[in-house]
């Protein structure tokens, strides 16, 4: 198989410790020796290690500490250290254990034999400049206390850089949960498949920057294990750009890339319906209608001179009291509803809830559906609907749900199956449910943490939902896309700009440079 599309594979898929055991015993049982393995990994990982030590001007001068635990984490430490013996950096290990995996063992004679120091005290590692963390990887069965966990700590509190392999130790594999302490960690290295911990929000400032080191295990050992179509996976930038309506039909025009309505806005919160209009903006629609109270009509007409925008009887309070009474639904593809509405327009959101196409609701929409026993008004829905909470509007939507579930990627699939709807769990690390599949977002920014943020995607998914519509493709993967593109155009302000300068208006003109830089264009 070409290494690309290879590549492309395995950065989908996400395992569990227990996956990842049973996918490992079977490469075993096929032939493969462990030790061989446990020499290959390692090498690869010492690959890596090279290029970041000579990108932070890290050299021969340097000391690097490792940090070697009982079992094959502490193995593939332990092997890693002898080739940067072999390099030439001065090296000590730190090993509090009596008691060693055997493979781990023979590693730890060999390293001593060729004169390596080690040492069971942390303070011996004051001088390091690097540290190495193989101290536990998917084997960690019970949380880290004692002198160990002190240790840890102050290493924490240390100023060096700290690598972990496979999982910064002390942390949950499957849900991200620090088991007692966990090493902060600069890079990890994470071993073979991505394991869920990288994709849950607990454990992301313990992390840091993650990389998968791929070590050629046979998709079919992983397809046996996880079946065909597995159940979690991760976005990638190919996979998100390949639903996109790039390139164009050259016969293309307004009508065949749809018609979007937003139903945004009150006096009070003007600005969400221009947000979520500047989001529909960059997704190339072919229409734009935006229903607003008349009150906010005029500024809307001037801020976005290509949509229509339909003015609607308010209330007191210049919330949209209702639709006008001319108004087609079945003109458009898709109904986009909730930023900036105020709990006040509920009567506008219960006529959404039977309209006949697919319909996005968000912000104040959730709020208000929340009122409205969401459980089985969404299941008794005939069209798609996607719901784009956070974790606070979900809670609001879901408090049964909440009650007996705290990982985020299992509330979101079951709300989507309890519902039949598609649910985007908005947060660090994004979660797109189905009732059959969960996606996760693997890359965002905090810089996207701010007001109006999710106005954008709004109206960003809002627009590039009436092409895939009209032309009866599936509606999961373009979501899918939706959220990567929002997080691409927050990554890429955010390194112009700096995390601070991420408004939400900025995010909107990041919109289309963000995918600039992965679309490949004539000119
Ligand atoms: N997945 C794979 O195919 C490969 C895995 N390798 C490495 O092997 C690792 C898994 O190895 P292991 O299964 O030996 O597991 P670990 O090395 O993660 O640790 C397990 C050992 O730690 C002990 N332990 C667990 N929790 C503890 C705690 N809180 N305090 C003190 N001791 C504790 C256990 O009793 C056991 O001895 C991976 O993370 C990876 O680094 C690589 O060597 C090669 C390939
Ligand atoms: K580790």
């Amino acid at each position: 198989m070409n290494s690309e599309i290879r590549s492309e594979k395995i950065q989908q898929i996400v395992v569990t410790a227990e996956q990842m055991r049973t996918i490992e015993n079977r490469i075993f049982s096929a032939g493969m020796p462990v030790a061989a393995l446990m020499e290959k990994v390692a090498l690869k990982i010492t690959q890596r290690l090279q290029k970041f030590l000579s990108e932070n001007s890290i050299t021969s001068s340097n000391k690097i500490g490792i940090l070697v635990g009982p079992g094959h984490n502490g193995g593939d430490g332990l092997v890693v250290a002898r080739e940067l013996y072999f390099l030439g950096y001065p090296i000590i290990i730190y090993s509090p254990f009596s008691k060693r995996k055997e493979l781990t063992e023979a590693h730890a004679n060999y390293a001593v034999s060729l004169g390596i120091p080690v040492s069971s005290n942390i303070e011996e590692l004051q001088t390091c400049d690097v540290l190495i963390d193989g101290l536990f990887g998917f084997g960690l069965e019970r949380p880290i206390a004692g002198e160990l966990a002190n240790a840890i700590d102050t290493i924490n509190t240390g100023n060096k850089w700290v690598i972990s392999i496979d999982l910064p130790s002390g942390i949950h594999t499957d849900t991200g949960e620090i088991l007692g302490t966990a090493i902060r960690a600069d890079l990890t290295l994470c071993l073979g498949l991505w394991k869920q911990a990288f994709l849950q929000e607990v454990g992301l400032d313990y992390i840091g920057i993650a990389e998968l080191i791929d070590f050629d295990i046979p998709l079919t050992d992983i397809q046996e294990i996880l079946g065909k179509s597995s159940f979690l996976n991760r976005i990638t930038s190919s996979t998100a750009i390949q639903t996109l309506p790039l390139p164009r039909s050259a016969n293309s025009h307004k009508y065949k890339n749809g018609h979007l309505l937003i139903i945004a806005g009150s006096k009070q919160y003007t600005g969400a319906a221009i947000l979520a209009g500047l989001g529909a903006r960059a997704s190339g629609i072919g229409m734009l209608s935006i229903a607003v109270p008349n009150s906010i009509k005029s500024l809307l007409s001037s801020t976005l001179p290509e949509a229509l925008i339909i003015g609607c009887p308010e209330t007191e309070n210049g919330a949209i009291l209702k639709l006008p009474e001319d108004i087609d639904l079945r003109r458009y593809q898709t109904i986009a509803c909730g930023p900036g509405l105020t709990p006040e327009a509920h009567l506008i959101v219960e006529t959404i809830l039977t309209a006949n196409c697919p319909i996005i609701l968000d912000a104040d929409a959730l709020n208000i559906l929340s009122k409205l026993n969401p459980f089985f008004t969404l299941s008794s829905r005939q069209s798609t609907t996607i719901i784009t909470p956070h974790l606070g509007e979900f809670k609001r939507l879901f408090p049964e749900l909440i009650e007996l579930e705290k990982n985020k990627i299992n509330l979101a699939k079951q709300a989507a199956e309890l519902t039949q709807t598609i649910i985007v769990l908005k947060g660090a690390r994004t979660c797109i449910a189905t009732p059959n599949q969960v996606w996760i977002n693997p890359d965002s920014t905090p810089a996207l943490g701010r007001g109006g943020s999710g106005d954008v995607l709004t109206g960003l998914l809002g627009g590039l939902l009436p092409p895939i519509i009209l032309a009866e493709k599936p509606v999961e993967s373009i979501v899918n896309s939706a959220v990567w593109w929002h997080s691409q155009a927050g990554i890429l302000a955010a390194k112009e700009r700096t995390e601070l300068g991420v408004d939400a208006y900025t995010l909107t003109q990041y919109l289309i440079p963000a995918l600039r830089q992965f679309i490949k264009t004539n000119s």
